[in-house]
């Protein structure tokens, strides 16, 4: 109960700002169109940061190792397509694009729930944010959970509004940015095993 107080006067707050703006842009706030605008900007800047209040999603394991599933070789994971949207810290504008997780199964052979990691990278993704740190801090949250795996590569690919929509206005530049731990780090042809991947049917292809 508490919490959505909390939550109430947040948005009570934050819109009463946004009501400033609006005026100091030259609008009029009290128009039928815009009444409702600064109560709705403070609960999307609210859901779209919702991360930095919350704690990290846990990460639930499986183990490999039961029913004779406990060969040694390594597998790879590749999480594929994950679509996000995040806040540049910037211009506190959008920028939405997919992100692709691989990690090599560790000593302990365990794997995540797939859902798990998409809720990690919506997780960083809900904050201000640059786009090599979100990769960065995924990398990070994937290697230190308890899947204890070799290694990890996060592959960010994204549009950012504040390039496309304003200043150099470039509808077309994209930016790629790719964090690697553990084994990934010195092995190229790793790395290049999981581009390859990449090339493998998109879902739509899958139904
Ligand atoms: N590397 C990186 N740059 C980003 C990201 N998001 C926004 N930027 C850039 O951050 C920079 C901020 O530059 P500033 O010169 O301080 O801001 P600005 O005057 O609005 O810059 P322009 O966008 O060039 O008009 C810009 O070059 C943006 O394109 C990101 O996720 N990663
Ligand atoms: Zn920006």
């Amino acid at each position: 109960m508490e919490e959505t107080l909390d939550q109430e006067k947040l948005v009570e707050e934050i819109a009463k700002r946004v009501r400033e703006i609006i005026e100091l842009l030259g609008e009029n706030p009290d128009r039928e169109g815009l009444r409702e605008t600064p109560i709705r900007v403070a609960k999307a800047l609210l859901e779209m940061t919702s991360g930095i209040r919350s704690p990290q999603p846990n990460i639930k394991v499986f183990s490999l190792k039961e029913n004779g599933g406990s060969s040694e070789e390594d597998q790879i994971v590749l999480v594929k397509n994950v679509s996000f949207s995040s806040l540049c810290e910037h211009h506190m504008l959008p920028f939405i694009g997919k992100i692709h997780v691989a990690y090599i199964v560790g000593q302990s052979r365990k794997v995540a729930g797939f859902s798990k990691i998409i809720r990690i990278v919506n997780y960083y993704a809900s904050r201000l944010q640059i786009q090599e740190r979100l990769v960065e801090q995924v990398a990070d949250a994937i290697m230190s959970s308890d899947i204890e795996p070799k290694g990890v590569m996060v592959i960010g690919d994204a549009i950012h509004m504040c390039a496309y929509v304003r200043g150099v206005k470039d509808k077309e530049a994209t930016l790629t940015s790719v964090a690697t731990r553990g084994v990934f780090k010195n092995n190229a042809s790793l790395r290049n095993y999981v581009f390859r991947l990449l090339e493998t049917p998109k879902r739509s292809t899958l139904l």
